[in-house]
């Protein structure tokens, strides 16, 4: 007879769309040296996850510090290589020594944009530099796709030859997503994209990746300890925790019926979001930067 208990590992696969990201047994162990009180030995950072996002999908990753989330995020970005295990995008296996080839498929934003922006650059020079370095177009051309994307992320055009320390911190994140989306990749690593930012502009920020998320079909892993953020932006949610991913759901599934004992810790641990963390429209912020 067919059993008709659902495995915990066995959640939707995200629809029919193709598998944009795969990640196929990724293992990460660290060697750790002989310190005065410890012995020497290594720590399995990420322990054998395998896991499949598809085109236009938006993946949660969630789990406590120290789970390996920044790690499992290193080794897709092809910025640290697996202990072992694959990851493919578009079912190609990427090579971590070939960085700049699937640079132009795949992009990080990071938690802290004021340390990931070249502070003796100018807005429109930070945009511009993945076009230089993947030789994308003439110079005038690059000029006007820089500027297209900085007015579509909402940076008014007084702010292009500013430098990042005469910006806001949600001015400095809008420069970030324009420079990871210059090259127009398929798709957004967001780690913890949001957390260095005052409340009232996170919400701006998500509008805005919601919105060129919708505009050039993007798929995100979206990176967060934030399971207030997460239930707003995600369509499926994976759970990790010491390096193993140890639930997969929908959102629906991982938020109202979740199985997993931890899944159930961290969601009860989680703190209530405050009232209006709500995503509200971004046009009025919009429309605020620009004047
Ligand atoms: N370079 C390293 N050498 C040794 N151990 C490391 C190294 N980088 C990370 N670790 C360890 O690997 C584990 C996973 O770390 P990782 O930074 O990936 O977790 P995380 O979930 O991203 O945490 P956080 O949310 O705090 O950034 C942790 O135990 C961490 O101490």
């Amino acid at each position: 007879m067919k059993s008709t208990v659902t495995p915990i590992n066995a959640a939707p696969d995200g629809g029919d769309a193709a598998v944009a990201l795969e990640l196929r047994s990724l293992h990460r162990t660290y060697k750790l040296k002989r310190g005065l009180f410890r012995a020497a030995g290594e720590i399995k950072a990420v322990n054998n996850v395998s896991l499949s996002i598809r085109k236009g999908e938006t993946m949660g990753l969630v789990g406590e510090s120290g789970c390996g989330k920044s790690t499992l995020a290193k080794m897709l970005l092809g910025l640290l290589e697996p202990s072992s295990g694959q990851v493919l995008i578009n079912g190609k296996a990427i090579d971590p020594g070939q960085r700049k080839v699937h640079a132009r498929s795949i992009q990080p934003i990071f938690q802290d944009p004021y340390s990931s922006l070249n502070p003796r650059r100018c807005v429109a020079d930070i945009v511009g530099v993945p076009l230089q370095l993947h030789k994308v177009g003439t110079a005038t051309e690059q000029r006007q796709r820089v500027k297209a994307m900085l007015d579509l992320v909402g940076m008014p055009e007084r702010t292009h030859q500013q430098y990042p320390n005469q910006l806001s911190g949600g001015q400095r994140q809008r420069v970030a997503i324009a420079r990871a989306l210059v090259l127009r990749p398929e798709i957004l690593i967001c780690d913890e994209p949001t957390s260095a930012l005052d409340v009232s502009v996170q919400a701006q920020i998500l509008n805005l990746l919601l919105d060129l998320k919708a505009e050039f079909g993007l798929t995100y892993l979206f990176i967060s300890h934030d399971l207030g953020v997460v239930e707003h932006l995600v369509d499926r949610v994976a759970v990790m925790n010491h390096g193993q991913i140890v639930e997969l759901g929908t959102r629906e599934q991982i938020f109202n019926q979740p199985q997993h004992a931890y899944t159930r810790m961290l969601l009860a641990s989680a703190l209530t979001p405050e009232p209006g963390l709500g995503i509200p429209d971004i046009t009025a912020e919009a429309e605020q930067v620009a004047t």
